[in-house]
């Protein structure tokens, strides 16, 4: 039988807590060990229930675990992968944008035998993309429209005094690169970074943002024309009560991905 596998989860926000809720409830192969968090004791409070309720500890002792998972605000990124990273485990990062400037963490993790392992996370068909990227790729495009909430704080819109607040029609606040959609929007585009890694890279990956009032939804089309398909796939995510920039499916996603590391049966690639 397979090695149960620990877990270590950075942050317990909208994806951290639900997948602890979720790890806790029962995985097999997988045992929530540790959670780290800005306010400890708001974190001791909502473990205090789980039916073994993991250690409370700094982001760097995650590290003792054999899979951290990255579910933090993108500034704290850099510690948390970091100190996963140079203990050799698998690291599975939610701020999939701040890996984007930190490719260097990638060389690292050649050197110490670390993993990254990024999960679908809020898009889909990343595994339809990634097998389109073993070919000839033409273009990759990523539509993201989502509630102007769900956009606010975003740096970008500071920069460009875009208030979306006031926006009451359909208006696309940003297009560009994956790189620069990241950079700009580090809490609300980390699909665009995820299609980037999975297809053809952060500079080729081309991106418009929307800010839509006549959406709920947090809804992200992605198209692809290759050589081998022609894909277009839309997601229309219900945004977490916690934080309406994160779909619920999130910590789905991770929970799924996670469920690939140690399952018999694996589907998809
Ligand atoms: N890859 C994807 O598809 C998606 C990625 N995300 C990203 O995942 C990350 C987490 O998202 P949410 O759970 O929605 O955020 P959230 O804001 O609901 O939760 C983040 C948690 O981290 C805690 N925290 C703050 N500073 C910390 C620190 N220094 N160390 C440890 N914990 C700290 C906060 O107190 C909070 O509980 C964000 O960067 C977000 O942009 C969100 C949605 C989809
Ligand atoms: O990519 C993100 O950061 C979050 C997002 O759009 C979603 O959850 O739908």
């Amino acid at each position: 039988m397979a090695k149960e596998l620990t877990v270590g989860i950075a942050g317990l926000g909208a994806i951290g807590l639900h997948l602890a809720r979720q790890l806790d409830a029962g995985v097999q192969g997988l045992r929530l060990a540790a959670v780290s968090a800005r306010d400890l004791k708001k974190a001791q409070a909502n473990i205090a229930g789980f039916k073994a309720p993991p250690m409370v500890v700094p982001n760097a002792e995650l590290a003792a675990c054999d899979i951290v998972v990255e579910a933090a605000p993108a500034a704290a990124f850099e510690e948390i992968a970091s100190a996963a990273i140079e203990a050799g485990k698998i690291f599975v990062p939610s701020s999939v944008g701040a890996l984007l400037p930190r490719m260097h963490l990638v060389e690292r993790a050649k050197q110490t035998g670390a993993r990254i392992i990024v999960p679908t996370g809020a898009l889909l068909g990343l595994d339809a993309v990634r097998a389109a990227a073993e070919g000839a790729v033409e273009s990759v495009t990523i539509e993201t429209r989502k509630p102007p909430r769900g956009l606010e704080g975003a740096p970008y819109l500071k920069q460009h005094n875009i208030d979306v607040g006031a926006i009451t029609t359909a208006t696309r606040v940003f297009k560009g690169n994956a790189f620069d959609a990241a950079q700009g929007f580090p809490a609300n585009v980390n699909v665009a970074a995820a299609l980037a890694l999975a297809g053809i890279g952060p500079e080729r990956t081309m991106v418009e943002i929307w800010a839509d009032p006549g959406v709920t939804r947090n809804t992200h089309t992605i198209r692809v024309e290759a050589a081998a398909a022609r894909l277009t796939m839309t997601i229309e995510n219900v945004p977490s009560e916690e934080n309406p920039r994160t779909g619920k499916i999130t910590p789905l996603s991770i929970v799924a991905c996670l469920r690939g590391l140690t399952s018999t049966l694996k589907v998809g690639s």
